[in-house]
């Protein structure tokens, strides 16, 4: 482990210097990776790790999801399998199946889990709603977490560049001993970038209120406030966009990535850090209740619930695909999809 002090707190991190693949590959020399679920974190999480040099196999039902795995090189009867045969054959079982549908499946996979075997998640979630998704892993078998912080898609297109993002992984279950090394080993394998140390319960938590906030539900939220009074007051669609996403995406956003919100600023106007510098804690004001509020309720299982119940429906699918186009269809992302066909590099 590596003592970094980040902002003043010093915590622990593993880091690929430290704990380099070799490392990895001589820790889960013996295992058969078995990657159950060829979703989002099915593909990045396998391909990574067939191509670092992993025993890996996939298990996936048949259908179109079966047909892309076969379309990224996986073989029906070497790596591919049905899910059932995949479970037999592997040693770490990784459940990236929808959280929703892991419930389902859980007798299944328990089932599977022989002595000796590790279960491996993305999230918390499974175990730490254990009440309401019935998944309590048998004692002898090692139960931990790797969750990549951020899209399966960005976890390979990161890896196939060099690149890699940062994840966390916890132990719930250490029924061999080992289980801390197999975990860090599997993070490494998966194509992490520096891994932190967490609790099932402190990912799902802090994971449940990041995309409902400032990731994905926050980030939309303030698009959409900003750009209907931008319209409400003659501006143009373009313009509208520009000021509200385009700008941010293309330009000041891989400033903040780069080298903080600070050097951002100080890439812009004395106008505009005059402004920012004035607005940004008015808005921190105005949200920090709803951030309390959503913390909240993802604190008393009300996210989890709703989360189980929604996405267990057997329709679920085709309701999100309803709420999505409407996110599509609405002006902003219409506006944003012209802006996009029109970026110089796509010309
Ligand atoms: N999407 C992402 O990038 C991230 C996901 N995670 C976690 O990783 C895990 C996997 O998530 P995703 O990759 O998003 O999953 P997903 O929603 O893409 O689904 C994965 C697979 O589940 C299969 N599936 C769905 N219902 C099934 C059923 N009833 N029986 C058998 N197979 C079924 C689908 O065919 C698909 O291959 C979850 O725990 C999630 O919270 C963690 C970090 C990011
Ligand atoms: C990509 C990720 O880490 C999320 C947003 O938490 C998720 O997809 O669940
Ligand atoms: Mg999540
Ligand atoms: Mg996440």
């Amino acid at each position: 482990m590596a003592t970094i002090n980040f902002g003043g707190v010093e915590e622990q991190v593993v880091t690929r210097e430290e704990f380099p693949l070799e490392k990895a590959r001589e820790v889960l020399a013996n295992e058969t990776i078995a990657v159950i679920g060829y979703g989002v974190q099915g593909p990045g999480q396998s391909l990574n790790m067939r191509d670092n040099g992993f025993n890996v196999i996939v298990g996936q039902r048949k259908g179109k999801t079966y047909d892309k795995a076969v379309a990224d090189g996986w073989v029906p009867g070497e790596t591919l399998f049905e899910i059932e045969e995949a479970l037999e054959k592997g040693t770490i079982i990784c459940f990236l199946l929808s959280d929703a549908a892991q419930i389902e499946l859980w007798p299944t996979v328990k089932a599977a889990l022989k002595p000796g075997k590790s279960l491996y998640f993305s999230h918390g979630f499974g175990v730490t709603y254990k009440e309401k998704t019935g998944i309590v892993p048998p004692a002898d078998v090692d139960v931990f977490l790797v969750a990549p912080k951020g899209s399966g898609t960005s976890l390979r297109r990161l890896f196939v560049e060099g690149k890699g993002l940062n994840s966390s992984f916890a132990i719930y279950q250490d029924a061999s001993g080992n289980a801390r090394t197999k975990a860090i080993a599997m993070g490494i394998g998966v194509g992490s970038g520096y891994l932190f140390e967490t609790d099932f319960y402190k990912e799902v938590t802090s994971d449940l209120t990041g995309e409902r906030g400032t990731l994905m539900g926050a980030i939309q939220g303030i698009f959409a406030a900003q750009y209907e009074v931008l319209r409400a007051n003659g501006h143009s669609p373009s313009e509208a966009f520009n000021e509200t996403v385009e700008e941010l995406t293309q330009s000041l956003m891989p400033l903040v990535a780069e080298n903080g919100m600070d050097w951002m600023y100080a890439n812009c106007s004395t106008t505009a850090q005059r402004g920012a510098l004035d607005w940004w804690k008015p808005f921190r004001d105005a949200t920090k209740p709803v951030f309390e509020q959503l913390y909240n309720s993802v604190k008393t299982q009300e996210q989890a619930e709703i989360s189980i119940t929604r996405n267990s429906q057997p329709d679920y699918r085709e309701k999100l695909e309803v709420e999505l186009a409407e996110l599509r269809e609405s002006e902003m992302w219409q506006a944003g999809k012209a802006v996009r066909s029109l970026r110089p590099e796509r010309s």
